[in-house]
């Protein structure tokens, strides 16, 4: 039977495989999938030999590599946050987070994994370093490039033998348009396998493209669409960009899964064609969802953004008898008038839905609502980690009047201080080594109109500080380079898990810039201190499952109420999530036999420890039971900080200050 791509061929069978190539040039067909037998044929096309070592691959010098950098800045900096994200994911099991671009130069790796990441860099796996399968045979990043397809590539699957100690999983990005950008991977030791790290890959793949398309046509006429209703709004949405004369100009990988298009089909297709809908139905309904039928199967769920264009001009919509790219065939004849000044705008009311009855949480809701369209004062967020403050901010922009504006997030944090200047300010072409010649805007000035989220404020440079207190003082923004200063207009939301007066009385956060963020302050509750847990744990399992009608059985959730829960409410949701996973297919209710091993064992040391506090006892007593139950993880992690962070649903920075470390 042919093997499928997606899963590692069996050890034996891919023995077999090599011994066959070596010894005949061929393998029996299924003996390994398709895709790697068409790549092992590539590879001695190109002239590489299974036990050599790539001859003159090449290497960028750091002048190329950061001019490549600069080229593809947009894809880098909306990477960077999710490879972070993936990194914590696999941090601890002998893997790197890669970012390569459409020629399989690897722009940038994410993980610490000191052991591992010598010996990757040993076969330069390493940012610099080119995969294309021309240079390094059959490989996650050059094949997935060359298939235009995820990619699974096991241990004895690569072509060279001296990648054989790895196991690599790919999938490819594309922007709006349909244009591969690059792909994104995660390498490992081929002994840590796991089968979901090509899902986890994909996803993330998927948040990128989201984020890209955002970007692009966020403020355009565009559809967003999902399986189910819940769906619509989240990074897993497929997204269609229209024109106003009704052809698809853009789409995300997951619009064309949904809709059965290609990336051809982007600039070539009618949204008749694309939704089985004409335009003027598609704007007559307005924002609201709605089903759309889809034969025999479940309807597809369907949400219209208007876009500030449509909406902005009273303008005719006429036909085009071509697409706009020019590239396709289809003829579309309908002239529609569409009464755009008419179409309804109102944003929803994303506020409201994070309400779930804690009387502290509501308070802050409240707050937030006060100054929804009065951006005039900054607010700040506070809270320890995983409290939903960024869900908070992007709750405040969707209930806005600027919901159909940019939303702009930069994590502080995440960017190193010889990037942040040019990814928030933006440059001039040519302004420093490597710069694109096009020049970037900064994300200061996509924000216009919009939100600018700043997470983690308080690790922005004290240098930037400086220039981000003028910006915000004078209202406009200076390209690094020079060039004439342009104004902006955003509504400023930051946050921090750290007390900002606490930052000031160190020296690390400005007084005067601390001073023009703090319009309005608010802090968000830890989720011990929340009194609506089961309500939390109520809709956070109908997210996950929304078809299953699941529960939690009430001993557990009384258990929960218990519990110190340092990572908040990611760390509850990750801990539902894994027991959604581990639930038999016809069951309903969630007992503690469905949660990961470490909170089972934590579920007993906050019950069994001796005077282990009710849910209202003091926080001196929650302080010993977090430290109590850092403990146990930690010991169940076997000294791992990295796994038992992961665990924990915190950073392994709060890890370290929780022990006191750091
Ligand atoms: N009100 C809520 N309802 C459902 N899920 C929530 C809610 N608040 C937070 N979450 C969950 O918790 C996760 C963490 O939330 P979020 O990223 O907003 O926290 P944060 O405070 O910004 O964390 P950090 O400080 O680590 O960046 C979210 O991905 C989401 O799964």
């Amino acid at each position: 039977m042919p093997h499928p791509p997606e899963a590692p061929t069996p050890p034996e069978r891919i023995r077999q495989a090599r011994r066959q190539w070596l010894d005949t040039g061929t393998v029996a067909t299924g003996l390994i999938a398709g895709p790697l037998q068409a790549s092992w044929a590539r590879c001695r096309e190109f002239g590489l030999q299974p036990q050599g070592r790539p001859q003159g691959a090449p290497h960028a010098s750091s002048a190329q590599l950061a001019r490549a950098l600069a080229h593809r800045h947009a894809l880098v900096a909306h990477a960077k946050p999710v490879m972070a994200f993936l990194n914590e994911q696999v941090q601890g099991s002998d893997s790197l987070v890669l970012l390569a671009d459409a020629h399989g130069l690897l722009l940038h790796a994410s993980g610490d994994d000191a052991p591992f990441a010598d010996r990757a860099a040993r076969v330069a796996l390493r940012p610099g370093a080119v995969w294309s399968e021309q240079w390094r045979g059959t490989n996650a990043i050059g094949t997935a490039l060359a298939e235009g397809a995820p990619m699974v590539v096991h241990a004895g699957e690569h072509y060279l033998e001296r990648n054989g100690f790895l196991t690599c999983a790919a999938a490819p990005i594309a922007d709006a348009t349909g244009q591969l950008l690059g792909v994104l991977d995660i390498s490992g030791d081929r002994r840590g396998y796991h089968r979901h790290t090509l899902a986890l890959v994909r996803s993330g793949a998927r948040m990128i493209e989201h984020q890209l398309f955002t970007s692009r046509h966020g403020s355009g006429l565009h559809v967003r669409l999902h399986a189910q209703i819940e769906g619509l709004g989240t990074v897993t949405e497929g997204l269609l960009a229209l024109s106003e004369d009704g052809w698809v100009t853009g789409a995300n990988t997951a619009a064309l899964e949904l809709l059965g298009l290609t990336r051809g089909d982007i600039g070539a297709a009618t949204v008749e064609r694309a939704l089985g809908l004409d335009l003027r139905s598609l704007l007559a309904h307005g924002p609201a969802p709605r089903a759309l039928p889809r034969g025999g199967s479940a309807p597809l769920w369907l949400r219209l953004e208007p876009g500030q264009t449509l909406r902005r001009s009273s303008a005719t919509v006429v036909s085009r008898a071509q697409p706009p790219a020019a590239t396709g065939t289809a003829a579309f004849s309908t002239t529609v008038s569409a009464p755009a000044a008419d179409l309804p705008s109102r944003p929803h009311d994303a506020l409201a839905a994070l309400d779930t009855g804690d009387a502290a949480f509501r308070a802050v809701l409240e707050r937030a609502r006060k100054v929804l369209d009065k951006p005039a004062v900054p607010v700040l967020l506070q809270g320890e980690t995983g409290t939903g403050k960024d869900l908070l901010a992007r709750a405040m922009h969707d209930s806005s009047q600027r919901h159909d504006k940019p939303f702009v997030a930069v994590n502080c944090a995440a960017l190193p201080e010889t990037l942040i200047e040019a990814e928030l300010f933006g440059y001039r072409p040519g302004a420093f080594t490597g710069a694109s010649r096009h020049g970037a805007p900064g994300r200061l000035r996509e924000a216009h109109g919009g939100t600018l989220f700043l997470d983690e404020i308080g690790d922005m440079p004290l240098a930037l500080q400086a220039r981000l207190l003028r910006v915000l003082q004078e209202r406009q923004v200076s390209p690094l380079g020079g060039g004439a200063a342009v104004a902006v207009d955003f509504r400023l939301i930051c946050a921090s898990h750290r007390k900002l007066k606490d930052e000031v009385a160190a020296g690390r956060l400005r007084e005067d810039l601390y001073y023009r963020l703090e319009g309005l302050l608010l802090t968000l509750p830890p989720l011990r201190e929340r009194t609506d847990l089961p309500a939390l744990v109520a809709r956070l399992l109908q997210a996950e499952a929304p078809d299953r009608a699941l529960h939690v059985d009430d001993a557990l959730i009384t258990a929960f109420c218990r519990q110190p829960w340092p990572g908040n409410l990611r760390q509850l949701a990750q801990a539902l999530r894994t027991a959604v996973a581990l639930l038999d297919g016809g069951a309903t209710q969630i007992t503690e036999a469905e949660l990961p091993d470490d909170l089972r064992a934590a579920l007993h040391t906050a019950v069994d420890a001796p005077g282990a506090p009710a849910t209202d006892s003091a926080a001196e007593d929650l302080r010993q039971l977090t430290n109590a139950r850092i403990r146990a993880t930690l010991a169940a992690a076997q000294g791992n900080v990295s796994a038992a962070a992961r665990r924990l649903g915190i950073s392994r920075n709060t890890l370290y200050r929780r022990l006191g470390i750091g």
